[in-house]
C-alpha cells in the first residue's frame, strides 16, 4: 500500500485551551488527527513523522532545512506518494516558500494548519488536514512546488501570504487567486503557477539576512548597525511602492554594498512587482545602478529566505537568484 507522510511541526493545529489560563498551548493530539482522518483512507496509509511541537514563531529556517531534508529521505523511497506538513500559520508561508526552493521531490509536498484549536467548536485541523492530503495523494498535484492548503483551498507556496489574524480564509494568493480547490473528494486545478521555479540546497544555512522595513524620514542608521555587527551577509529593504527609498537611506546603503553585503529591495505594498522605475536619488533605478538587487513580487519574508539560501550555497552567484 502506497504511504503518505505526515510531519507534524505544532501550531494552532496541535493545540488545545490550557485547563488554568484558557489560553491556547501546544498538545499532543497528532493521535487523535492520524486516527480519525486515516480511517478515510484505503488505498494509502498515513506515516506520521513528530518533528517538533512548536508555536510556529519558534520556527527557525535551520528547522525549515531540516524539514526539507526529512521530507527528501522519505520521498526518495517509491512507497511514498507525497508528503503534508502541519504547521503554525504565523509563519507557514515562510516555511512553505523555503520547502518550495529547497525539497528536490517532484511528489507533492503540501503545508496544512488551522486557525483554531481542538478546543474551540470550529476546530479547522481535521478539515484541513483531510484537504492537504487529498491534495497530496492527487496525482494532479506533481511538479507545482510546495503547495498551500487550508479552507479547502490551495495555493502556491510562492504566491500565498497570511492575510488575517483571525478569519478562517486567511491565506490568499492575493495578486491571483488560488491555484485550485478541494471540494469534497475532488481536487481540481484551475491554473499553474506561472512563477519561476528556483531551487537552492545548501547543506546547512551559513548566512544572516536581516530585513529593514523602509519608512519615511528614515536614515541609515539600522543598516550601518546590520553592517558594524560583521555578522550580516545579506539586507532586504521593504521599501516603498515601486522599490524606492529616501535619500537619507542611500549612503548606508552603498556602504553596506561596498563591503560586499548583498541588498535586496521589496516592497511595502502586498501585490505587484518592484522594477527601476524612478530615477531620483533613492529611486529603484538609482539603487539598481548602485548594485542593489530586485525581488519581484516577493514579500520581504520571503526574499529573506531565498537570499540565506543563495549566500549559504556553495559557488552560487546570488545575482542570478534575483534577475526579474
Ligand atoms: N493559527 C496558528 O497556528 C497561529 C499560532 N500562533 C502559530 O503559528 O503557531
Amino acid at each position: 500500500m502506497k504511504k503518505i507522510l505526515i510531519v507534524f511541526t505544532g501550531g494552532t493545529i496541535s493545540m488545545t485551551n490550557d485547563d488554568q489560563t484558557s489560553k491556547s498551548v501546544i498538545s499532543n493530539n497528532e493521535s487523535d488527527l492520524i486516527s480519525k482522518i486515516g480511517k478515510r483512507f484505503h488505498n494509502f496509509t498515513l506515516v506520521p513523522h513528530l518533528f517538533s511541537m512548536k508555536p510556529s514563531p519558534s520556527i527557525t529556517p535551520t528547522d525549515m532545512l531540516q524539514i526539507g531534508q526529512l521530507i527528501d529521505s522519505y520521498l526518495s523511497s517509491d512507497e511514498f506518494v507525497g508528503a503534508v506538513v502541519t504547521h503554525g500559520t504565523d509563519t507557514l508561508e515562510e516555511t512553505a516558500y523555503f520547502l518550495d526552493l529547497y525539497v528536490q521531490t517532484k511528489k507533492p509536498v503540501v503545508v496544512t494548519g488551522s486557525m483554531r484549536n481542538f478546543s474551540e467548536l470550529g476546530y479547522d485541523g481535521f478539515s484541513n488536514l483531510l484537504s492537504a492530503i487529498l491534495v497530496a495523494s492527487s496525482d494532479n498535484s506533481y511538479n507545482r512546488g510546495c503547495l498551500v492548503v487550508l479552507n479547502d483551498e490551495i495555493n502556491s507556496a510562492i504566491e500565498v501570504t497570511k492575510t488575517h489574524t483571525l478569519a478562517l480564509d486567511t491565506f490568499k494568493s492575493m495578486e491571483f487567486g488560488p491555484l485550485g480547490i478541494v471540494d469534497e473528494q475532488d481536487v481540481t486545478y484551475y491554473r499553474d503557477s506561472a512563477k519561476k521555479k528556483y531551487h537552492l540546497t545548501p547543506s546547512q544555512l551559513t548566512a544572516q539576512v536581516e530585513i529593514v522595513k523602509v519608512v519615511t524620514g528614515q536614515n541609515g542608521d539600522l543598516i550601518d548597525f546590520f553592517v558594524d555587527s560583521k555578522k550580516v551577509q545579506g539586507i532586504v529593504l521593504e521599501g516603498f511602492g515601486r522599490g524606492n527609498v529616501p535619500p537619507t537611506m542611500v549612503p548606508a546603503i552603498k556602504r553596506a554594498l561596498d563591503q560586499g553585503i548583498k541588498v535586496v529591495i521589496t516592497s511595502r505594498c502586498p501585490k505587484g512587482r518592484v522594477r527601476d522605475t524612478y530615477g531620483y536619488e533613492g529611486g529603484g533605478y538609482h539603487l539598481k545602478q548602485l548594485g542593489v538587487l530586485f525581488a519581484g513580487d516577493l514579500s520581504s519574508q520571503k526574499a529573506r529566505l531565498k537570499l540565506m539560501l543563495a549566500l549559504s550555497q556553495a559557488n552560487t552567484k546570488v545575482e542570478k537568484y534575483f534577475e526579474f
